[in-house]
């Protein structure tokens, strides 16, 4: 089953319920699905994936009642400046994503196109390398204790998915070399804007990007907009790009840069972007002089969760995924020194 339209590439739903509560058969079969998937998309809806809908709910409330916030108020868990201690709140235009692009020019010319979003990051409570910002407690007095058991929630699932991916693979379990769960939860919000600022790419929501972690899981509202460049297509240019249309209770797990690399290239890491969303909403009655209404996008709050590996754990092609037919295409790299790499492009 799939929930694709005839012009998009098929992103499989699988019912991870199926290795939560299972056999060992059937946990296999989930196995060999996630890997199928990722192979070949390098993304996969997971249903019954155990953290339960009411909580997604409650973090989308939270995150609406956040952002709703006077921006000064915001400000007070400021994301400091840089690159290195990713956490707190970044207003609109502060972050613009990129794709493995190093060089400064090219990076201000990626900058000219702004991603139209603000975000809000907390990571671990315990990763002493990057301590949460949070907002002082009388300003939204529960919200801090709620992204801490939600990071807990998403942690738990991580693990659960890292077991099943060396399920597929055969090889010991993933879930040790992630020990210090150095993960990341972001709430996104793009607010609303006219349409035609991102169709005609002169704005984005976010930019064509591939996550760099090891797995993200991505948690979105009903409005859309998110795509993801068909791996089949050859070139890097803008082609290719097909919408992902929400599934409604599902989670989004997709591969990134360190576990395509830890993969051996098995799994895709695949560049998405989040654009103009299929139906945007009309807005007045069109201008005194009969100018055409503008269409507006409806704003768009999303909840990623990134996974990355603990700092000191190498990175190096899994026994399962070398071979003759496969040999091994990348050098051992910690996790650490990726990171770094991939986020000194992420600021200005
Ligand atoms: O908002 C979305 O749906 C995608 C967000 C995303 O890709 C990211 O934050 O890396
Ligand atoms: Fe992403």
């Amino acid at each position: 089953m799939t929930t694709s339209t005839p012009t998009t590439p098929a992103i499989p739903l699988v019912d991870y319920g199926k290795y939560l509560h299972g056999s060992e058969a059937e946990q296999k079969e989930v196995a060999a699905q996630i890997d199928e998937a990722f192979r070949n998309v390098g993304f996969v809806y997971l249903t019954n994936h155990g953290v339960p809908q009411e909580r997604v709910d409650e973090c989308f409330e939270w995150s609406a009642k956040f952002f709703a916030l006077p921006t000064s108020t915001k400000l007070l868990a400021p994301h400091p400046p840089g690159s290195t201690h990713h956490r707190g709140y970044s207003g609109l235009g502060q972050e613009k994503v990129s794709q493995n692009v190093f060089d400064e020019e090219q990076l201000s010319k990626l900058r000219a196109v702004p991603d139209v979003k603000e975000s809000y990051e907390s990571g671990n409570p315990t990763d002493d390398s990057q301590p949460n910002i949070w907002l002082p407690e009388d300003k939204l007095p529960g919200f801090r204790a709620f992204m801490e058991s939600f990071f807990e929630d998403c942690a738990t699932l991580i693990h659960h998915l890292l077991h099943t991916l060396s399920l597929a693979l055969r090889v010991p379990s993933l879930s040790p070399t992630h020990a210090h769960s150095l993960f990341q939860l972001r709430l996104l919000h793009y607010p609303a804007l006219p349409a035609r600022l991102l169709r005609s790419h002169a704005k984005a929501r976010i930019g064509a990007h591939s996550d760099f972690g090891t797995l993200t899981l991505l948690f979105q509202d009903g409005v859309g907009g998110l795509e993801i460049r068909d791996p089949r297509c050859a070139g890097s240019g803008e082609e290719g790009f097909r919408p992902v249309p929400p599934v409604e209770r599902a989670v989004l797990l997709n591969v990134g840069d360190l576990m395509e690399r830890w993969s051996n290239g098995r799994w895709r890491s695949t560049l998405h972007r989040v654009g103009a969303p299929p139906v945007p909403m009309r807005e007045g009655a069109g201008g005194p002089d009969g100018e055409e209404e503008e269409e507006v996008c409806r704003p768009r709050y999303s909840v990623p969760f990134f996974a990355t590996a603990d700092r000191d754990a190498v990175v190096e092609a899994l026994p399962g995924c070398v071979d003759e037919e496969h040999p091994r295409l990348y050098e051992p790299v910690t996790a650490w020194e990726y990171v770094q790499m991939r986020m000194a492009a992420l600021y200005s």
